[in-house]
């Protein structure tokens, strides 16, 4: 080869020597292809014309081989594409399985969306507005917490949700922000949005917790109370979300008050509370009333028993079904005891000797009813602490108060029954007390749920007596699940099936009749 001959072969030299066989062919052909020009030129010229349609046949077929070619290039080129989207759908799938697994997310449904890796991602993958993230880095959230990673975007993706995860791990937000998010603007089409609550105490602080994470939007955030119920108008009266229990929103439903034809968002807090037979047709009725059919239905709870899953799967169109942990699962950040107190006289003695010992507030006891409640706050009331009572019987007013105070520390120890189990958020509660032994499993997972929130510790002191002996292993299960110490003794018992537990006790009072 010549020297530079060729651009891209510059500066190569060709070893001649070396490659003798081959330069020596490549000669032979060179000179027979001279030997044409020896022809006759009729000769020549019939071979040239040959050669010519030749070439002419060989451009078409070549034409058609390249227009093949180029579409063959395109199929492979598409096929290109399209296993490259595959393997990097692929690749995201296995990242979000390994992501998942180390947050104990367990999710199942059609096309899942992927889980948050932080709040910044509700701005880039959901154009999420600056107010929100703003609102919940002012919270002082710096990471989302694993139910919410989940639930987010699942909500945001359009699917319906049915979530179950710990107590105290943030489920309020987790529907709230996509609520927000969805809404976009405050508007004055009616009501878009309902969240429904078992108790006013519970819907009250859902609205509270709403309005702080929705702050600097005008959106109208309405608490259904009573009075509400009886003077608003709510064709007049601009609304874009509101918050109620099943009961009052019912009412308003019956008195042709409210229209919840535009609702698009509904949220069902404390689901499992709130598919019990009592509040099943309140709840029906609200869900009719929601005709919007692109609604979208979410289920949240520390607590999601099979057949509120069952009954779940029959309102909701492809569900995603999203458990943090263990299904029914006590946090694990609760340092739970049993103690074994006798009798009632038995209990009350411990409880005495325990706040003599160590009182560290705020202390939270529950008792299995109201009578029994208010009997333990009269022993209490005169001794040396500051201790309150919160049950049914009190005005909503008295109760808010006894809510607020416990909340400010003006209240050391809040005797209680069921109805703040659930869902309460007291701030660094440090023990709860079950003075009376819960109805069940369930309602033991809620009552403890007060402490250990947010990651936080906290203790749960179980008093139980031979009428509880029942239920005892049903609660052994629950804390041995979440790492606690248990009698083996206990772990060997016969399990109750679901069932209520709520024994016949003995009176609280040690006090002679004559004295009360
Ligand atoms: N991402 C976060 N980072 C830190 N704290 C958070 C985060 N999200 C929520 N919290 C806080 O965690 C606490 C518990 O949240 P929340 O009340 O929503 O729990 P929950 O899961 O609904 O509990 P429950 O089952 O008892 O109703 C609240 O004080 C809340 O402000």
């Amino acid at each position: 080869m010549e020297k530079s001959a060729s651009f891209l072969f510059a500066g190569a030299n060709f070893n001649k020597k070396k490659f003798a066989s081959d330069f020596d062919r490549f000669k032979e052909k060179k000179e027979a292809g001279n030997l044409a020009d020896d022809r006759e030129p009729e000769e020549v010229l019939v071979s040239a014309k040959k050669r010519k349609r030749k070439a002419r046949g060989s451009d078409m077929i070549g034409r058609l081989r390249s227009k093949k070619a180029r579409k063959g290039l395109h199929i492979v080129k598409d096929n290109d594409e399209s296993s490259k989207r595959k393997k990097e759908l692929n690749r995201q799938i296995e990242r979000d399985a390994v992501f998942r697994k180390k947050h104990k997310i367990h999710v199942s449904g059609n096309d899942v969306a992927s889980p948050l890796k932080n709040f910044a991602e509700l701005s880039s993958r959901y154009g999420c507005e600056s107010y929100l993230l703003q609102n919940i880095a002012d919270l002082g959230f710096k990471e989302p917490t694993p139910i919410q990673r989940q639930a987010i975007p699942v909500l945001l993706s359009g699917q319906e949700c049915f979530a179950c995860a710990p107590t105290g791990s943030g489920k309020t937000l987790a529907f709230v922000c996509p609520m927000l998010m969805k809404l976009k603007h405050p508007s004055a089409d009616g009501v878009r949005a309902v969240i429904l609550c078992p108790t006013r105490e519970l819907a009250t602080q859902t609205t509270r917790e709403c309005k702080r994470v929705a702050k600097g939007k005008k959106f109208r955030i309405t608490l259904m109370t009573r009075e509400l119920l009886r003077k608003a108008d709510f064709s007049k009266l601009p609304c874009d979300i509101i918050i109620s229990t099943p009961q009052r929103l019912r009412l308003a439903i019956r008195k042709k008050k409210i229209d919840l034809s535009r609702v698009e968002y509904l949220v069902l807090d404390e689901s499992d509370k709130l598919f019990e037979i009592d509040m099943l047709k309140k709840i029906d009725s609200i869900v009719k009333a929601c005709t919007n059919p692109s609604i979208v239905r979410s289920l949240f709870s520390a607590t999601l028993p099979d057949f509120v899953e069952e009954l779940a799967r029959t309102i909701m169109h492809d569900a995603v079904r999203v458990i943090i942990g263990r299904k029914n699962a006590a946090s694990d950040t609760i340092k739970q005891r049993l103690i074994f107190a006798g009798s009632e006289e038995g209990k009350l003695i411990s409880l005495r000797q325990s706040f003599a010992e160590s009182l560290n507030p705020p202390v939270l006891i529950f008792l299995q009813n109201k009578v029994r409640a208010k009997e333990l706050y009269e022993e209490l009331k005169f001794d040396d602490i500051r201790v309150d009572v919160i049950h049914s019987d009190l005005s909503q007013a008295q109760r808010e108060d006894s809510v607020d105070n416990f909340r400010a520390g003006k209240t050391w120890v809040l005797i209680a029954t069921d109805v703040i189990a659930r869902g309460m958020d007291f701030k660094g509660v440090n023990c709860v007390i079950n003075y009376d032994f819960p109805d069940s499993s369930l309602t033991y997972i809620h009552r403890i749920g007060r402490t250990g929130r947010a990651g936080r510790g906290g203790e749960a002191i179980t008093f139980y007596t031979k009428k509880d002996i029942p239920l005892l292993r049903n609660i052994a299960n629950v804390m041995v699940a979440s790492g606690c110490e248990v009698p083996s003794w206990i772990l060997v018992l016969r399990k109750q099936k679901w069932k209520k537990h709520l024994p016949r006790r003995d009176s609280i009072s040690i006090r002679p009749q004559d004295e009360e």
